[in-house]
């Protein structure tokens, strides 16, 4: 992971809030000044009040002065909290919005493979986890880096003034400082060993809380009483967490114990330099008075320099991680690439020519060195049993995995010659896992907001996937919102009825290849029958994959191929694999013999003999 130092963040940060936000740099300054100004003044009034009384001004004028004064003060002190208070809000709306869109966005552009695997997911998470709370990453060096930048400037003022009166003070100061920083250092020290072990327990420690509240999990803790595995859970991670974490804390209770005792001692030095330079003669009272304030304000920006710096470091890790992901190659030609339009209205044919792939960390490869040539408008039956990598053939077809050795090729092109982007346009694609978003039905099906919605098509593609009879009898029709996130008065579909919806939505794609990953799993039989009757109209001109458990769906695809441990055991049309007596053969009479012994006992009179 490339590290940048904090410059080079505070640079990167800063940059990203000065586009969302343009006036942000100015309240800035003004803070910096006003930072630098304020304790300045703060150590002049005293000097002042001590210079008029030896002086023995007339009260009238002393109370004018020093009134002048303090209204100068307290109206320098109100600009201060004022922009401290805007500049508040700013920094929170440059966090929620400007890297949280920056993130969003990368997190959907980039390749599926960044997203689903464990390793990749994590490092989402870090980058999540710079962004996600008011003292971490982003948020903590825009609100440290000012704090740094004044202390320097003030040390820098302040210690030019004190070398001319008694440079001692400045190396009695420095040195404390030092044996500060550097326990400080070995608390950060510390921290850092510790930071994978902490995050760690952070994303498991989030996993329970976040399951523990998921409707879709709901239903599961109820009946299986799982609630003890997930109070369990988050008992021991909290405890592992908070462990680590008060670790931690101690070392840097420790710097801050040693900054108490160190800062009586420096005082107490600089008290006595001083006070015997007011006894010999050498500074006044005023002086006296005025070098205190300066003393005292100097340790302080050296305390501040030393914090700032810390938090600095540790902002700077967490924003490295946000770096490290933002930047990180999506494995895909996102940017560049072959333009797809051209394939778009044509029948296209699909090799897999010597694919293999394997998910990291598992030993043996899913799909092992397979070669298929699906012919242009061909419809293929893809079965096996579960495991078999049915579906992993599918997301490495669809371009969401990239195969780990071979290729496959669309029309002969490889299709890692296209852009990636666009790549997806070629595919109406129904996967097991069904995946509504809060908005209508309308919307859901065209994947588009409702100014860019064909009405009409969403109509002609929910008659065709047979939830159509439904979605008209609501009273807002295929306005209707889905679930109740987002409209009160969204509605929820049956299990079967989703199906119908995801038929739908890859219909309404209207993509030259159309891939069905059991689309019947939820379906009544009458619902599974239409859709079987419909199938070769639904895929006119189309390339198709068909993937089912029930065997009956074969019977009008042109060509069956069965996959078993990732490699083609056999293919060819139902009469000729039923020939064949093999595993097809098999898998097809034990389910045929089944649904038959049933028919004969009269259960399953909906099922349509004639497609079995
Ligand atoms: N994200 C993943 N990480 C690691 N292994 C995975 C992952 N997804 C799937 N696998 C493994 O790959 C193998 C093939 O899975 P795949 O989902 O392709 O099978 P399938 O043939 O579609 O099965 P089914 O009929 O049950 O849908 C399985 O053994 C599964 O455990």
């Amino acid at each position: 992971m490339k590290k940048h130092n904090i410059w080079n963040n505070a640079l990167y940060v800063y940059k990203q809030a000065n586009t969302f936000n343009k006036k942000y740099k100015y309240k800035l300054i003004s803070s910096i000044v006003l930072s630098l100004l304020i304790p300045i003044f703060a150590t002049f009034i005293p000097a002042v009040v001590v210079y008029i009384i030896i002086h023995g001004s007339k009260i009238g004028d002393f109370a004018l002065i020093v009134g002048g004064i303090v209204l100068i003060y307290g109206i320098l002190n109100y600009f201060s909290s004022y922009i401290s208070h805007v500049l508040f809000f700013d920094k929170v709306f440059i966090r929620l919005n400007n890297f949280f869109e920056i993130l969003s966005q990368k997190a959907m552009a980039t390749g599926y493979e960044n997203i689903e695997f464990k390793h990749n997911r994590e490092k989402l998470m870090r980058a999540v986890g710079a962004i996600s709370e008011n003292r971490v990453g982003v948020e903590l060096l825009l609100q440290v880096f000012p704090v740094f930048i004044t202390s320097i400037a003030g040390i820098l003022i302040y210690s030019s003034y004190i070398v001319t009166i008694n440079y001692l003070i400045v190396l009695v100061l420095l040195g404390m400082v030092i044996m500060n920083v550097l326990l400080n250092v070995y608390a950060r020290n510390y921290e850092k060993r510790t930071a994978e072990e902490l995050n760690t327990y952070r994303t498991k420690l989030k996993y329970f809380q976040d399951e523990a509240n998921k409707l879709s999990n709901a239903k599961d803790i109820k009946i299986y009483k799982l609630e003890k595995w997930f109070y369990n859970g988050i008992k021991l991670f909290t405890k592992k967490f908070s462990t680590r974490v008060m670790q931690q804390k101690f070392r840097y209770s420790l710097a801050n114990f040693s900054d108490s005792i160190f800062s009586i001692i420096r005082n107490l030095i600089a008290y006595t330099i001083l006070v015997a330079m007011v006894l010999n003669g050498s500074i006044s009272a005023a002086e006296f008075t005025f070098m205190i304030g300066i003393v005292i304000g100097f340790a302080v920006w050296l305390n501040n320099l030393a914090t700032s710096y810390g938090r600095l470091k540790e902002a700077s890790i967490r924003i490295d991680d946000f770096r490290e992901y933002i930047s990180w190659d999506d494995g895909i030609n996102m940017e560049a690439g072959e333009n797809v339009e051209p394939l778009l209205h044509k029948k296209l044919s699909i090799e897999f020519k010597n694919v293999t792939f394997s998910y990291p960390e598992s030993e043996k490869p899913t799909i092992r060195n397979l070669n298929l040539t699906i012919e242009a408008g061909e419809k293929i039956a893809l079965v096996g049993i579960n495991g078999a990598g049915k579906t992993t053939l599918v997301k490495l077809l669809t371009g969401l995995y990239n195969p780990t050795g071979g290729k496959i090729l669309i029309n002969g092109i490889p299709i890692e010659k296209f852009n990636r982007y666009e790549y997806y346009n070629l595919f109406g694609v129904i996967f097991q896992d069904v995946n509504i978003l809060p908005f209508t039905i309308a919307q859901n099906v065209s994947g588009q907001t409702d100014k860019d919605t064909d009405l009409e098509k969403v109509n002609m593609v929910l008659e065709q996937s047979g939830l159509a009879e439904k979605i008209q009898s609501l009273e807002k029709k295929e306005h209707t919102s889905l679930t109740q996130v987002i409209d009160d008065k969204g509605i929820m579909l049956s299990g079967g009825e989703l199906q119908k919806l995801m038929l739908a939505r890859a219909l309404y794609k209207d993509s030259p290849i159309l891939v069905l990953d059991e689309p019947t799993a939820a379906l009544d039989p009458l619902a599974e029958q239409a859709l079987y009757l419909k199938y070769n109209s639904l895929t006119e001109n189309k390339t198709s994959i068909f993937i089912s458990h029930r065997l009956a769906s074969t019977q009008f695809c042109n060509r069956i191929v069965y996959v078993e441990e990732g490699k083609i055991l056999e293919m060819g049309t139902h009469t000729n694999l039923m020939k064949k007596n093999g595993k097809y053969a098999e898998m097809f009479n034990i389910q045929s013999q089944y649904y038959k012994e049933n028919k004969e006992e009269g259960f399953l009179d909906a099922i349509d003999e004639k497609i079995i």
